[in-house]
């Protein structure tokens, strides 16, 4: 939780019965919310089969029948279709509670002790689109496309006539019918910028066919302010606005809208890993960044956002997932929160130049044995590297420089060699800390190739059962070491919820 940061609580939610914003909930479950006295009578009809079951926690658990339906919770939809009774009460249960402060904006805090495991929320996505630096992708299912079939309505690339009728491509197949032709896209296998203005249109289309979504995804944070003195600013005016409007004749949204649009995408689009689609979901996206997250996110196969808890998280606490790699070091974090997310993180995390003793940045002092160089006086914004034992100290700009050419040396080793891993970790022990972020990836990627099978330098590798008991215990060390830190900064177990096995769900 940042440190001097002012809570401003206040009830953000719509009222359950006109949506307007409201301002008092309901006196039992403290979870719907209303804008009047008066609606709130008019809604106790309905609400009070979904109210009596929270009004018993948290002292004894109702009793629930199997059978019963219970309708979903009204503040985040939290219900697993698949779950259990018990499961679905403990699921409403966990409702977070939506808060404001000035530093943050909107978060979720926990409106009781959460348990490891439990469901916070379920979202299902507003909108789903390719990602912005794409290869091109059928705009019905994701997959590459090669150009063998297009779109009969519009031109753009599919994979066939099923994903023509998918409604996913409803939005951009309309758009494009403004063109006197047909959109043709030539270059296929490599990034194609034409596939930047794909979301932003589906995103666009909810103003004129979905209000409801429309207010959701225009409440999101967009950061336009600091957007527009930036690179990426530049790139969307041509690849976005001026595309849309020159190449699919589109004059329908003003510039500035279609700009607020990308900065909401940025900002608050989660990547789905596996088919690389960009989701954005409206009650998701109130949660948090923190350096060592409280959460695991999952995606079922319905492309459904599930956040759990990923340690117990108290009553009160902030709800926290990680907008960033966990496993990268402070200095390359805060440079993408800055760049992309347009903040500067300051968990406890940050604030620690040992990183909680496991000094993930740090360097071998240059003049003793023994000390570790680390930033100073603050990782935020060092003025100097400065070593733990010795007065020796380091410029910032001769760390980067450093870290720079290591970097460099990293990207340089060839793919699945194992001698030149095993190099790089030799070399660099002098020079960087044992749980260095460049060597934890490094270790990583070892940890994987051992027992892979598989030619390396032409060379036959043993499988995992093949194994020599020396290498099969290099492994182990390798695992260890990268587990230790990994439980540290990315606490919890990843779930594999309502689905039946592992290959459809996304994490
Ligand atoms: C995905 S949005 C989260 C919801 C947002 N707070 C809102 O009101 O819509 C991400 C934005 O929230 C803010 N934010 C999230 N985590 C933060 C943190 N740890 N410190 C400061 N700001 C944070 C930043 O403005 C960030 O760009």
């Amino acid at each position: 939780m940042p440190p001097g940061d002012v809570y401003r609580k206040m009830v953000v939610g719509a009222c359950a019965v006109c949506g307007c914003p409201a301002s008092q909930r309901c006196g039992k479950c403290h979870l719907t919310a209303y804008c009047s006295k008066d609606h709130q009578k008019q809604h106790w009809k309905t609400h009070r089969t979904e109210c009596s079951p929270y009004r018993k926690l948290p002292g004894k658990q109702p009793i629930i029948k199997q059978t019963k339906r219970f309708p979903s919770c009204s503040k985040c939809s939290c219900i697993s279709q698949s779950a259990a009774a018990q499961t679905l009460l403990q699921a409403a249960a966990n409702c977070p509670v939506v808060c404001q402060s000035e530093n943050l904006g909107r978060y979720l805090e926990a409106s009781r002790d959460i348990l490891p495991g439990e469901i916070i929320l379920k979202d299902s996505p507003l909108v789903l689109g390719p990602r912005q630096v794409t290869v091109p992708v059928c705009l019905g299912c994701f997959t590459p496309v090669n150009g063998t079939y297009s779109c009969t309505m519009c031109g753009w690339p599919l994979c066939g006539p099923e994903c023509q009728e998918n409604d996913l491509h409803k939005a951009e197949c309309q758009f494009s019918r403004n063109r006197t032709s047909k959109v043709q896209v030539h270059k296929f296998m490599q990034v194609n910028q034409m596939y930047e203005c794909i979301t932003p249109l589906r995103c666009l289309w909810l103003k004129q066919h979905d209000p409801t979504r429309w207010v959701s995804l225009t409440q999101m944070e967009a950061h336009m302010e600091q957007r527009r003195t930036t690179d990426v600013h530049e790139v969307n005016q041509v690849n976005v606005v001026d595309f849309m409007k020159q190449y699919l004749k589109i004059t329908t949204f003003e510039e500035d809208e279609i700009h607020k649009i990308c900065g909401i995408i940025d900002v608050n689009g989660f990547e789905i890993p596996g088919p690389n689609i960009i989701g954005l979901y409206g009650k998701g996206c109130l949660v948090e960044h923190n350096c060592i997250p409280n959460t695991t996110r999952t995606f079922d196969a319905q492309l459904n956002l599930v956040i759990r808890a990923a340690v117990k998280i108290p009553k009160g606490s902030h709800i926290s997932t990680s907008y960033s790699d966990p496993m990268w070091g402070t200095a390359n974090r805060q440079l993408h929160l800055t760049t992309t997310k347009y903040f500067k993180c300051s968990c406890d995390r940050c604030f620690d130049p040992t990183e909680f003793g496991t000094h993930l940045s740090s360097l071998r002092c240059v003049k003793c044995t023994g000390g570790l160089m680390l930033p100073s006086p603050s990782p935020l914004d060092p003025d100097i590297w400065a070593c733990n034992s010795c007065p020796a100290t380091l410029s910032v700009e001769h760390v980067e420089q450093f870290l720079k050419q290591m970097g460099e040396k990293l990207v340089m080793l060839k793919e699945n060699s194992l001698n030149s891993s095993e190099a790089f970790l030799k070399a660099s022990s002098s020079k960087l800390s044992e749980n260095h972020y460049y060597r934890s990836d490094v270790k990583l990627a070892l940890a994987q190739m051992y027992g892979r099978g598989g030619s390396q330098t032409q060379q036959q590798q043993p499988n995992l059962k093949d194994l020599s008991k020396d290498l099969l215990e290099r492994k182990e060390t390798l695992c260890r070491e990268v587990l230790a830190l990994a439980d540290l900064f990315s606490p919890g177990l990843i779930y594999n919820i309502n689905c039946t096995t592992p290959t459809n769900t996304y994490y």
